[in-house]
């Protein structure tokens, strides 16, 4: 196990990858989904039998027309039995269609439970899980494994019943009308069903590495085929490299994909071999005894119609259990998703944010009261198989340690800048805020309450984020702003724009506020997607605002204009900000410097300039930097210290 083999074709198999078992008790945890069905399924079971039943009977009226009515020349025996089989017939392609109908609308169905039901579930995962996770790998899951799963109840239940009953159906009426030609086809039933268990296996094994591949290739495409991606591509002139690293797995796709066709093929002429042998012997020793008197010719045709209606069930037979066992690895795969427990949910009896503070004008303060802090292992987050590269053996190590017994407050209605070197822990401090992440011991308080005891559709329904990388859904610039609040009117959203300062230039453009953005917004500069950020804030309007600046890239009227909107969106607000401009730094009612996940001074500007510490360190540094005027008042238009 784990060490990779050459398979045919000089294919690599990985068997950690395809010997994996099917987890014991999948069956039992499929039941309810199918449970919903119970009805129409039952209904599905019911003209599944009629359909067996039909095609083991049907042989025995052919007997009766040859043996009553032709040998015998009873001309009204042979109209009857033979309007018989046709009245069958219909009854047949009526069940066979009213089967074809339930089990897609059966399958359908629980494509849709299973889709929606991982959905959800993954949304609701932290998010460590998505920094974690291969997109494209999730989103294989989502496609084709749920798709595989449905076919774990219609394969199991439908063409399983069908099977075997038709199966027993036939080799019963078989004994009836001879037991030694029946003993003969029921020795050779062994003879099919060896190949199909060697080919079988063969084939569930290749199927699970090419759903390894798909979710591959999946991944790659996701991550290359985006904006951020295709440019980075671009500037590093590696497209060659991509095409060649695609063609890997693509290659070894097309491998399994001949190995498969060439299995399924040699497995179906084994059997059409079988079956044409079978059929040679059965017309030999009947037709031996046809001549012997022991039975009449009309048995010999039907004994050769049932055996023709044997061997098919019996190869599928083989094939179900391919199917289902397939099946059953992608709901395994789907369950693996859905029992993974997401991190950050809603304790029993968790209580909303009380709105009335901010009602009464006053928004909450924010406290962070001994808050210590690391980043979750991959084991506590993900699985293993959505990463991308295998996980180190040693996950933690004290170092991992980004926030240490971190204690400061953010008081109501004000403004806190946070700044500090690249790497101190402002980002952490701010998904700690919005609760992205829960503190690993300490507690988090908004106004005075543990936010893990808040509901978190409270907590994220008082706290608005717009972080450095805004982002945009590929959608209107509408859709985007409106995305805070489903129900805001155009006057509301023209509002929220005027206010961030980005209305003039959304209302210069063509299509105004129905411009689509393009991919993650990358059709607007920067600026414009930081302001349009700001617009859906302040469409929320919430009462905590946590803001990591864009960096000093912008030019000066950018600045200005983003540094009015800021006033706006920040007025009245407990706000938390990542400065990254000095501006804001000078305006903020207190300055805490972090450095190594602790707060090391805290101050106003000028308080800390006093105070000759870090924060002067790093303002003179900056300064110096600049313009090499580190003693100089400065001005608002200036990057502030701890940009990184
Ligand atoms: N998702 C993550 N998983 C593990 N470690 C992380 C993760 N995100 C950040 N870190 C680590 O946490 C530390 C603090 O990161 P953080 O982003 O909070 O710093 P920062 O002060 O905001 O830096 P910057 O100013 O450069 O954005 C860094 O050492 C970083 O490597």
């Amino acid at each position: 196990m784990g060490s990779p083999r050459m398979g045919p074709v000089g294919l690599r198999l990985d068997d950690s990858i395809t010997d994996q078992k099917v987890t014991p008790g999948t069956v039992r945890r499929i039941l309810p989904y199918a449970a919903r069905y119970r009805r129409q399924l039952a209904v599905l079971m019911l003209v599944t039998i009629l359909d067996s039943v039909i095609t083991a009977a049907s042989p025995l009226i052919l007997k009766m027309v040859i043996d009553d009515g032709i040998l015998p020349r009873r001309l009204s025996v042979v109209v009857w039995l033979s309007s018989a089989i046709a009245a069958l017939a219909v009854a047949d392609a009526l069940a066979i269609y009213v089967q074809t109908r339930l089990s897609g609308r059966i399958g359908e169905g629980l494509i849709y439970d299973l889709r929606t039901k991982v959905f959800r579930h993954v949304q609701r995962q932290p998010l460590a899980f998505f920094t974690r996770t291969q997109t494209g790998s999730l989103v294989s899951r989502l496609n084709t494994d749920v798709v595989g799963a449905q076919q774990a109840v219609t394969t199991l239940l439908a063409q399983t019943t069908s099977t075997v009953l038709t199966v027993i159906l036939v080799l019963a009426s078989m004994f009836y009308l001879s037991w030694q030609i029946a003993l003969v086809s029921l020795v050779m039933i062994p003879l099919f069903l060896v190949p199909a268990k060697l080919i079988g296996r063969r084939l569930q094994r290749l199927t699970r590495q090419m759903m390894q591949l798909d979710a591959e290739m999946s991944s790659l495409m996701s991550e290359r085929f985006n904006v951020s991606g295709a440019m980075l591509s671009k500037l590093y002139g590696r497209p060659e490299d991509e095409a060649q690293a695609f063609a890997k797995p693509a290659g070894r796709v097309r491998a399994i994909g001949v190995i498969s066709v060439v299995y399924a093929r040699t497995f179906g002429i084994i059997a059409a071999l079988l079956t044409a042998l079978t059929t040679a012997l059965v017309y030999g020793l009947g037709g031996s005894l046809v001549i012997g008197g022991a039975f009449k010719v009309g048995t010999l045709v039907a004994m050769v119609t049932l055996l023709l209606r044997l061997y098919g069930p019996v190869n599928q037979l083989s094939g179900v259990q391919i199917n289902v066992m397939t099946a059953l690895i992608s709901f395994d795969r789907v369950f693996e998703v859905l029992d993974l427990q997401p991190l950050i949910t809603d304790r029993p009896g968790a209580r909303h944010l009380p709105e009335a503070a901010y009602e009464n004008g006053i928004a909450p303060s924010v406290e962070f009261d001994r808050v210590s802090f690391r980043y979750p292992s991959a084991a506590q987050v993900s699985l293993a198989s959505l990463e991308a590269a295998p996980r180190p053996a040693k996950e933690h190590t004290d170092d991992d340690q980004v926030l240490h017994e971190l204690s400061f407050r953010a008081p109501a209605g004000r403004l806190t800048a946070l700044v500090g070197l690249s790497g101190a822990g402002k980002t952490t401090v701010a998904h700690l805020v919005s609760r992205l992440y829960d503190a690993t011991s300490g507690s988090v308080r908004i106004g005075g309450h543990d936010i893990r005891d808040l509901t978190l559709q409270s907590v994220r329904g008082a706290v608005g984020v717009v972080s450095q990388d805004a982002h945009m859904f590929h959608d209107t610039i509408r859709a985007n702003v409106a995305y805070a609040r489903s129900d805001a009117t155009d006057h509301d959203l023209v509002e929220a724009c005027r206010a961030a300062r980005i209305w003039d230039t959304i209302s210069a453009l063509p299509d105004g506020l129905d411009t689509v953005v393009g991919e993650r917004g990358h059709r607007l500069s920067g600026g414009e997607r930081q302001r349009v950020a700001l617009a859906r804030l302040l469409l929320k309007s919430p009462p905590v605002v946590v803001l990591d600046e864009a960096t000093a890239h912008l030019d000066s009227e950018s600045e200005a204009a983003i540094q009015r909107a800021l006033r706006t969106a920040l007025s009245g607000r407990t706000s938390l900000v990542i400065a990254h401009r000095l501006s804001t730094v000078i305006e903020a009612d207190q300055i805490l410097v972090m450095e190594a996940g602790r707060v090391r001074e805290c101050g106003t500007h000028d308080e800390l300039l006093a105070e000759d510490g870090l924060y002067a360190k790093l303002y003179r540094t900056q300064f110096a930097g600049q313009n090499g005027a580190a003693d100089r008042p400065a001005h608002p238009a200036r990057p502030a210290p701890g940009t990184s």
